[in-house]
């Protein structure tokens, strides 16, 4: 957790014994490079020499306390620990309050809490900087053309939609089959906007039990329900300045939609038991597999909720209608996962792409990606051959239920595909399916007044 490099320490101290008594601690520590300065003035001077900590004497001769601390604040954020002659409450809970690390007074156990201080805020140093690294990396892996793989003409106008919806705060719907990406689309929106530094909170609608729900996106106060032992924060709260967003949106039942709309509404809310009301500055995405409009129609879903939550709707096509993309994604996770396992570079056969090709997906992009990496294990060497790809027996299945017919439409489906396979030979399709020749016919007949879906 510690830095590797020495940690550049600036002693701030006008009175030449304290600061050698400081200087001694602070030596006893080899990662520790100390300088000394006896005035404000000389150790604003010598900022520029990036100190990690500063311990700064409170009273100094030429410049108020506060008034050095405020320019050390507003130069980096340099972590400042304050030494004081006396021990006045007031003076030290402003100080704190100006940015000031801590506050020490001058006894015969600063040795010990200067040291443990100096210790905290090397590794309140460290945390920080690595949250900004990892702030810098999420925000470098959601650039688009990055993260969301694919040209597909289909999928450039889906980029042109999230190049308009980064630019406000329009709430965004996003609909799609499962695995076609939309949470990482809604995480590229985050990412991409102005909201990136704040939080991104997703929240599961279909994964949460609906009694518990409401707790969980508005949080509730100690005591307003039995169980609920300490005040907790809802999500809502929690992406305060960031984005929230609202997966599987068309579970939710309609009394928690009547909820959710006060607050989408009045952009602010009252946590469960509680009085207070708490404004939010929050972007909303929300994704759903389902059609809400239909859902509208059928009661499940508020009307007036529907219309809140459109704003920007972003539809993403199934990958069986991306076309080559299909490609371009199985290459992108076959470099992705050898990289990641310190394999070799793979390469796709073309009766592997063929075969990818062929195939319609019911699992989306998730689904092509499972298919790769275990592709990618299997491989005898650095070709992914089509034997290496198997579609699992669940996929097969769910494929062919995957539309959802009747049982009279799927027996035409399935009638329609074996006459196309033996070139309208009724004969032998009537011995492949074991079924009689004028069943055949009679479902022919019935086709023709009722054409397949
Ligand atoms: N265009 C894409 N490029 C790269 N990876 C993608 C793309 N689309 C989806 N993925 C990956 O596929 C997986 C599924 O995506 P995601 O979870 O965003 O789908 P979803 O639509 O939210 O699924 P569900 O509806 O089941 O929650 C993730 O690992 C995601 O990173």
């Amino acid at each position: 957790m510690y830095e590797q490099e020495p940690v550049k320490i600036f002693i701030v101290e006008d009175d030449p014994a304290y600061t050698k008594f400081l200087q001694y601690v602070l030596s006893l520590n080899p990662d520790f490079e100390v300088s000394t300065f006896s005035t404000g003035k000389d150790c604003l001077d010598n900022l520029y020499q990036k100190p990690s900590i500063i311990t700064l004497d409170y009273t100094l001769p030429d410049m108020p306390g506060e008034k050095v601390l405020a320019e050390i604040k507003a130069f980096d954020n340099i972590q400042v620990i304050i030494i004081s002659a006396q021990e006045k409450i007031g003076t030290a809970v402003e100080l704190l309050k100006l940015g000031a690390y801590d506050y020490i007074t001058k006894d015969e156990d600063t040795k010990n809490r200067l040291l443990n201080t100096i210790n905290n805020a090397r590794q309140n140093i460290s945390l920080v900087k690595q949250i900004d690294h990892l702030k810098q990396e999420i925000s470098e892996k959601y650039e688009f053309d990055k993260s969301i793989v694919g040209s597909s003409g289909a999928l450039k106008k889906v980029f042109a939609l999230l190049e308009k919806a980064v630019k406000t705060n329009i709430t965004v719907s996003i609909t799609g089959e499962t695995g076609t990406g939309k949470e990482l689309v809604a995480k590229a929106i985050h990412y991409n906007s102005k909201r990136k530094k704040k939080p991104f909170v997703a929240v599961n609608i279909a994964a949460i039990p609906s009694e518990l729900m409401e707790s969980e996106l508005f949080g509730h106060e100690k005591g307003a329900f039995t169980g609920a032992n300490t005040r907790r924060i809802g999500k809502f709260e929690e992406a305060e300045g960031g984005t929230i967003f609202l997966d599987e949106i068309g579970e939710m039942d309609l009394n928690l939609q009547a909820k959710l709309l006060r607050v989408i509404q009045e952009r602010e809310l009252t946590r469960i038991g509680g009085n207070d009301i708490i404004k939010l500055d929050i972007r909303l995405i929300v994704a759903t597999h389902r059609d809400l409009a239909e859902e509208v129609k059928k009661g499940n879903f508020r009307e007036d909720l529907y219309y809140r939550l459109l704003g920007l709707p972003v539809h993403l096509p199934p990958l069986r209608d991306r076309g080559n993309d299909i490609v371009i994604l199985a290459k992108h996770f076959l470099q992705a996962f050898a990289k990641e396992n310190d394999l070799p570079a793979l390469r796709l056969s073309a009766e592997a792409q063929e075969k990818l090709l062929s195939y319609p997906f019911p699992g989306n992009v998730r689904e092509l990606k499972s298919i790769m990496e275990l592709a990618a294990v299997m491989a005898n060497d650095n070709e992914i051959k089509a034997d290496d790809i198997s579609f699992n027996s669940v996929s097969k299945e769910t494929n062919f239920l995957f539309e959802e017919m009747t049982l009279r439409d799927y027996t035409f489906k399935i009638l329609r595909y074996y006459l196309d396979k033996y070139d309208n030979n009724v004969l032998q399709v009537a011995d492949k399916l074991d079924i009689g020749k004028s069943t055949i016919y009679r479902y022919l007949k019935e086709m023709e007044d009722e054409p397949v879906k």
